[in-house]
């Protein structure tokens, strides 16, 4: 059954991708490069009553102030680095099987400045929830901020969204504007957009652990 949206004569092919999670609390997987500070708010908001979710652990690809965020909060963390492999591939099956330990109903890619393989993907595509500081499909990649600064754009954002193999081109999930200052340099529109990625993160996982998503590959939607 595929339903009919209004107005539209095409039929939207529908397929859940993420079911509600019936195990409460979700267990979640983050991954992380950098100093950490989406992985903070979203540890902070586990310990909300009520939340989903928990984070069972911390992946990170190099040495970074985001393992100080999972040691203050008490949860194991782990390093995988990509020069540690002799071959791309090998670092991706690594970090597949890092994971696959924690059997996580959910990874979240928060700064983690990775592209995700096709061995991660084959066993997490479609439970991967990443958070993007640019208004995609705008200023995709590794420097979204400073991309969109350098083309003068007014209104930036953040974007949350499945992963896939492309590079942040995964269906949306949330997005939510941020407005650019003319006095804004990357330092200061970048944290501006981090204040809406840490609440929009943890909302955004919190939706999809108790809602679950349908999508057709290309749209997204949290099916309250
Ligand atoms: N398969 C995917 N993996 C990941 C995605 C994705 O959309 N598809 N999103 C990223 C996070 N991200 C943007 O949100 C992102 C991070 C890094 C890069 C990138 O080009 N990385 C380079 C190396 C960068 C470096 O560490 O010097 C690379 O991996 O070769 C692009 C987008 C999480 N993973
Ligand atoms: N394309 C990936 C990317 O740019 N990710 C971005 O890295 C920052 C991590 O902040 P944090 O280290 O303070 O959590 C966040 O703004 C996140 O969107």
């Amino acid at each position: 059954m595929t339903p009919r949206r209004a107005g539209t004569t095409k039929p939207i092919r529908l397929s859940r991708v993420i079911n509600p999670t019936d195990r409460a609390p979700a267990r979640l997987v983050v991954l992380a490069s950098g100093t950490g500070s989406l992985l903070r708010a979203l540890i902070a908001a586990t310990t909300d009553a009520g939340y989903p979710a928990e984070v069972v652990a911390v992946g990170v690809d190099r040495t970074c102030a985001a393992t100080g965020h999972a040691d203050a909060a008490g949860v194991p963390w782990f390093t995988v680095a990509p020069g540690d492999y002799a071959r791309r591939a090998d670092w991706d099956r690594a970090l597949t099987a890092a994971v696959r330990g924690y059997h996580p109903d959910l990874v979240v890619t928060a700064g983690f400045m990775r592209l995700l393989g096709p061995a991660f993907l084959g066993e997490y595509q479609g439970r991967i929830v990443n958070s993007h500081p640019a208004l995609l499909p705008s200023f995709p990649g590794a420097h979204g901020v400073a991309d969109a600064l350098a083309y003068g754009v007014k209104i930036t954002g953040a974007t949350v969204h499945l992963v896939d193999e492309g590079v942040d081109t995964g269906p949306i999930l949330a997005q939510e504007a941020v407005p650019v200052h003319p006095d804004d340099d990357e330092a200061t529109l970048h944290e501006r957009i981090k204040v809406v990625e840490r609440r929009l993160l943890a909302d955004v996982v919190a939706a999809v652990v108790r809602h679950g998503v349908v999508s057709d590959g290309r749209k997204a939607r949290i099916s309250w």
